[in-house]
Formats: C-alpha cells, sequence, structure tokens
C-alpha cells in the first residue's frame, strides 16, 4: 500500500477496504466497493461500522470541496441500514449536500448492492445516512498543508 498514492492521501481508511472513488466534487461524492473478508461482520455480510466509514468519507470530502477545502469536521451521523450486503456484493456510494451553509453542511449518502454478475440498474439500497459537519475548523501547523494537499489530490483523479 503506498501512503503516496491520491486515494491513501483522501481516505486512508477506504483506500485500506479497497474503496474506489468515481467523482469527487462540491456536488456528488461517489465511488464504490467490493465486499470483501475485511469488510465483514462474523455473519460474513457488510460491517454496518463499514457502511458509517463510507458516509462519513464521502460527506466530508464532499463538505470539504463545497466549503473551498476548509477543515471540516463532523458532528453528527445517522444511519439506517436497510439491507445487508453480502460477502463479495459489488457496493455503490452516492452522496449529496441536502443543505450547505457557511458553518454547518448536511450531506446525504446512499449505499446500493448489486451481485458481480447483475446490471447496476438491479441495484438494490444497503443503507441510507444523513452526515452533519462542521466547516471551518482551525488548522493547526502540523497538518497546515492538508488542504493544498487534498486540492492538488483530488483535481488529478
Ligand atoms: C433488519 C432487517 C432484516 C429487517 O428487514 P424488514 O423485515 O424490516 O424488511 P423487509 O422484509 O423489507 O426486508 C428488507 C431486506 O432485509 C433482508 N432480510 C429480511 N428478512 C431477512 C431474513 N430473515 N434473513 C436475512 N435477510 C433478511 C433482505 O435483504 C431484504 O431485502 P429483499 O430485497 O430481499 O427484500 C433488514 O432491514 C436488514 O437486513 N437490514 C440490514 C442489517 C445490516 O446489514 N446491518 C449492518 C450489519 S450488522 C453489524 O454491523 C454487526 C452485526 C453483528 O452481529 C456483529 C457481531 C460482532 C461484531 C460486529 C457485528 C456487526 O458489526
Amino acid at each position: 500500500m503506498d501512503p503516496k498514492s491520491p486515494e491513501f492521501i483522501i481516505d486512508p481508511p477506504l483506500k485500506i477496504l479497497g474503496f474506489v472513488f468515481e467523482e469527487l466534487s462540491a456536488t456528488r461524492v461517489a465511488g464504490h466497493l467490493t465486499v470483501t473478508e475485511k469488510c465483514c461482520q462474523p455473519f460474513k455480510v457488510l460491517h454496518g461500522g463499514v457502511s458509517a466509514l463510507i458516509a462519513e468519507g464521502l460527506a466530508s470530502l464532499g463538505a470539504g470541496i463545497a466549503s473551498g477545502y476548509k477543515r471540516v469536521a463532523g458532528i453528527h451521523l445517522s444511519i439506517h441500514h436497510l439491507r445487508p450486503a453480502a460477502l463479495g456484493d459489488i457496493v455503490f456510494a452516492e452522496s449529496f449536500p441536502v443543505s450547505v451553509g457557511k458553518n454547518i453542511q448536511v450531506w446525504e449518502v446512499r449505499l446500493w448492492k448489486t451481485k458481480k454478475t447483475e446490471k447496476p440498474e438491479n441495484k438494490k439500497m444497503v443503507s441510507t445516512s444523513r452526515v452533519t459537519l462542521f466547516c471551518g475548523l482551525p488548522i493547526p501547523d502540523h497538518v497546515k498543508d492538508a488542504p493544498d494537499e487534498l486540492k492538488k489530490v483530488i483535481s488529478k483523479l
């Protein structure tokens, strides 16, 4: 795992689980993940915490871009796990803003699943989340380059 790869810089935990970003913008953040053993709970379905991790990651990146690369912090996340996603399923994730304020943003994140052999139009919803984020936290000196680095990496994806 190359710590300098773009997706590792954008979100290290999501990269480790195999998440692939497809779109990163102020109005939509999307990507997909194949459900592997390392994403599962003991009953071999997608761990609920992984779904929440995807929601937190996508909403934070979207809010960061929409705020002009301010430092954002999630302050509330609610999630409904509607269907299990099984080992081998492909999970699609899509996030969009519900409200973009000067200080507070709210993003919706939806996860869908298909079997590898199924057409994408047959996808079924796995979960729906709402994430509330505070935008504009002070940036400490030791991470002062983080916004520029993120901006550079995201613009190249
Ligand atoms: C909880 C539900 C089963 C409730 O379904 P409900 O009856 O309200 O709704 P439907 O009838 O419309 O069914 C929707 C959907 O649910 C699945 N399903 C329903 N019944 C069953 C069943 N008997 N067995 C298996 N699956 C069922 C089915 O996919 C249905 O879809 P269809 O398209 O086929 O109609 C349901 O809401 C549900 O399954 N939700 C998802 C729950 C989930 O995946 N949660 C996150 C993972 S759990 C978790 O995170 C976790 C669990 C652990 O035990 C752990 C243990 C140790 C460490 C960690 C753990 C952990 O992280």
